[in-house]
């Protein structure tokens, strides 16, 4: 059977720090909250859009109620899904990797915790979504990342084998649930995360994508899996 390749979303294949700040800026504003920052963004990204607002309002010395909350998440979405790629590209390297992927029988899956429809949006304007068997998000199941069962979901439901997979992501979601699934993964240091990727415990580190085919390739070979290509 083909290996897959499972790649996270925001931090990983896409930069989309700059229009989640702008979205969660509105929002604060909203409030009459000032701006926070693009490096407090990068630490705050990882748990999806609720949890990036409820961390945002946290860091501005703010807790709102569940139903505040419902109403200001609403108002995240709307805007956010109204300017998701102002800003938002792929990291350099993901168009020429996925391509390299691709072309040697591999399938390949998003696995994020962003909402799928956000997610199928953002990939659509990027013209990526074509390159994905499947695109799975944080509310595709009954659960999300670093619970192991929807990195495992996400590949079978790419038509793929869990023991023949490959994760790569950016943060510390990715790398439990990758470690939970017995998946070997790759951290990327250049997305978001407050705790250094490497310190995550990822089987390898890259900072470009251009080092990806390899280092997936090697993985699977040390767990006796053969890859064509
Ligand atoms: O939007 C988020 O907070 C997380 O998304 P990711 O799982 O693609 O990193
Ligand atoms: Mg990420």
């Amino acid at each position: 059977m083909q290996p897959t390749l499972v790649l996270d979303l925001d931090g990983t294949l896409v930069d989309t720090a700059p229009d989640l700040l702008a979205t969660l800026n509105v929002v604060l504003a909203g409030e009459g909250l000032p701006p926070l920052t693009l490096e407090d963004v990068r630490a705050l990204t990882g748990a999806g859009a609720r949890a990036l607002l409820e961390r945002g309002l946290a860091a501005s010395g703010v807790s709102v109620g569940p139903r505040r909350m419902d109403t200001l998440f609403a108002r995240f979405i709307d805007h956010y899904a109204a300017h998701i790629a102002d800003h938002s590209r792929p990291f350099p390297g993901v168009p020429e990797a996925l391509e390299r992927f691709a072309s040697a029988g591999w399938r390949l899956a998003v696995c994020t915790n962003k909402l799928e429809g956000l997610a199928r949006r953002l990939l659509d304007a990027l013209a990526l979504s074509p390159r994905f068997d499947v695109i799975c998000g944080g509310d595709t199941f009954p659960y999300r990342k670093p619970d192991p069962r929807h990195l495992l979901d996400t590949v079978r439901r790419a038509g793929g084998d869990p023991g023949r997979a490959v994760m790569v992501g950016d943060s510390a979601a990715d790398i439990r649930a990758a470690k939970g699934g017995s998946i070997p993964c790759v951290g990327v240091t250049f997305g978001y995360t407050d705790i250094p990727v490497a310190e995550l415990g990822p089987d390898v580190t890259l900072d470009h994508f251009d080092g990806l085919f390899e280092a997936a390739t090697r993985l699977l070979a040390e767990r006796g899996v053969m890859t064509a290509g």
